[in-house]
């Protein structure tokens, strides 16, 4: 068989993706907290268990022939070069503007400041209202920019709205819904597309059953 490697997002996505993997054989087969190559359950399946962000790139050079990554992650990626031809409807959440519940008043003539760990995805939002934004890059714990003053509102993902809730923020917008995706490098597809095809509709099968279940 050809082999195939699959680039899974370490953490969450790749917790909520175990059963659907374990069902088609594709689980890993040895230590993934310590390893970041281990082989799958089927012989010639190898898996990169990486940080999300880093997915669309490997995915993009061959590093792996197939990646399991959130939505967010590949609107802020621009992935141009990949093939997303399946929603695995796990991890959903979704991505919002959210300010303090009460803010203090902004002076009008300074831009909005907007913290995020999505500059891209921000700046594409705000321009296609017409409103140019001042944006803060963070790496995480948004919800605490607005509580010390840092930004006016952030831009983050929400799914329960706890995290929200429990540092006074409220959700004034919603951007996008958001759900992993397989992908596919595109040169993967034509010279290993029958390993390929076959992956797809037991991924397809697979998920279906467990949404049954
Ligand atoms: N609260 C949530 N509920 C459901 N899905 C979520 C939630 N938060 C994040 N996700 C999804 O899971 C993905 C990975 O989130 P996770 O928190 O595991 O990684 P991370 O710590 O953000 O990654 P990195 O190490 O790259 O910063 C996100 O890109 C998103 O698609
Ligand atoms: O609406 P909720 O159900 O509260 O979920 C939203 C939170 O989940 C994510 O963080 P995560 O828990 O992944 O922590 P991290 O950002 O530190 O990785 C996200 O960045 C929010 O902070």
């Amino acid at each position: 068989m050809t082999a195939l490697t699959l680039a899974l997002s370490k953490g969450r996505i790749l917790e909520e993706s175990l059963p659907m993997l374990a069902r088609i054989g594709l689980d890993p087969a040895g230590d993934i907290d310590r390893l970041l190559r281990v082989p799958s359950r089927t012989p010639g399946v190898s898996l990169l268990i990486i940080r999300p962000t880093d997915v669309p790139t490997y995915v993009e050079y061959g590093a792996a022939d197939l990646g399991i990554v959130g939505k967010d992650v590949l609107m802020e990626h621009g992935s141009t070069g990949l093939y997303e031809p399946l929603d695995l409807d796990i991890a959903k959440c979704r991505l919002s503007v959210a300010a303090q519940k009460d803010a203090p008043k902004r002076d009008p003539r300074r831009r909005l400041r907007v913290a995020t760990k999505y500059p891209e995805i921000t700046r594409r939002h705000f321009a296609d209202k017409g409103e140019q934004v001042e944006i803060i890059k963070l790496y995480g714990s948004m919800e605490l920019a607005p509580l010390v003053g840092l930004a006016d509102v952030i831009v983050d993902l929400v799914a329960t709205g706890g995290t929200l809730r429990a540092n006074g923020l409220i959700e004034t917008e919603v951007i996008c819904q958001v759900s992993s995706r397989l992908v596919v490098n595109k040169a993967s597809l034509k010279t290993k597309h029958a390993e390929i095809a076959a992956l797809l509709d037991q991924i397809r099968r697979a998920g279906q059953t467990l949404k049954a279940a």
